[in-house]
């Protein structure tokens, strides 16, 4: 394996749509082969480190979790030289031993989203399948759960799985307690996918730092989930989880040789010579060099 420069890119989620403390040296109003990204890209600098800012569902929380463009948002980061990036995301609880105003690092994931995101920069003419049995990055999860330790301690749970639902409402109470007793998850969120599998194929490492807000609507005792309750928590955690990132980026290594980074070096099984000029053209700077 090569080695690559590390870039960090952050898509801040619900209640994160803001890096401060950090120095903002420009704003990138992009347009990419795949439509345009939540909002513009702020490139900060910390500690002589640069990283990319990009808050998921665009500022003042315009996009549903199933309008924002995930394929726009990963393309935009990737043409920035982003190589590995942090998703923060608020969540639901599936376990008794995460307790709101918590965090999570997830080592894995369920696809529970219903097909209405467009999940892959395949398709039309160009065929490919990335290795995903892993979604997270193991370099990623490792840097995740030291910088998010370090500020909040045993307050940190790591791995366990995320479950993705297509939302935008809560899971009904069924729902939620099959997903408890069958996928036995960490967390609930509607955002994860299909970001993680688009960072794999543009061949990017993917990790996850999950605020915990809730535990939806499967506990006694507990309220529903509501997001006046959410926005509550978050309120209370926002500036731990920006101190976690400013952490993450001030440590960052300089180079890294993650096999994520190539993850996309014998996916493509279509013929060189049968795909399309077009979409050669589209995908020319993901795959460029596997294209010829
Ligand atoms: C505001 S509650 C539901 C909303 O919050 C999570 O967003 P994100 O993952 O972007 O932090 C969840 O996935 C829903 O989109
Ligand atoms: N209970 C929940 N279900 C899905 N997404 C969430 N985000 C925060 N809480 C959630």
């Amino acid at each position: 394996m090569a080695e690559y420069p590390v870039k960090l890119g952050v898509i801040g989620g619900s209640g994160v749509y803001e890096m401060e403390g950090v120095e903002l040296v420009k704003q990138h109003d992009l347009e990419t082969p795949f439509g345009k990204p939540s909002d513009k890209i702020m490139e900060v600098r910390l500690e002589g480190k640069t990283a990319y800012f990009l808050p998921r569902h665009g500022k003042g929380h315009r996009l549903t979790p199933s309008e924002v463009n995930y394929r726009a948002n990963v393309y935009a980061l990737k043409s920035l030289g982003v190589t590995h990036v942090l998703a923060v995301s608020a969540v639901g609880i599936m376990q008794e031993d995460i307790h709101p105003g918590d965090m999570v690092v997830p080592d894995q994931m369920f696809d529970r989203t219903k097909g209405q995101r467009e999940a892959s920069f395949f398709g039309n003419g160009v065929v490919g399948h990335i290795e995903f049995a892993d979604p997270f990055d193991q370099e990623m999860l490792s840097l995740v759960a030291q910088a998010a330790k370090a500020k909040m301690g045993d307050k940190v749970h790591t791995g366990g799985a995320y479950v993705c639902i297509e939302g935008p409402q809560f899971s009904t109470r069924a729902e939620s307690r099959h997903y408890r007793e069958t996928l036995k998850p960490s967390v609930i969120g509607m955002t994860g996918l299909p970001e993680a599998k688009l960072v794999r194929e543009a061949e990017m490492c993917y990790g996850m730092l999950a605020l915990a807000t809730d535990y939806d609507c499967w506990k006694e005792g507990a309220d529903d989930v509501s997001v006046e309750a959410i926005l509550a928590i978050l309120k209370a955690n926002s500036e731990n989880a920006k101190a976690i990132v400013r952490q993450l980026i001030s440590k960052l290594p300089e180079v890294s040789s993650s096999p994520n980074l190539e993850a996309a070096k014998f996916a493509i099984i279509t013929s060189p010579d049968a795909i399309p000029a077009q979409r050669r053209e589209e995908l020319a700077l993901l795959y460029g060099k596997y294209l010829g």
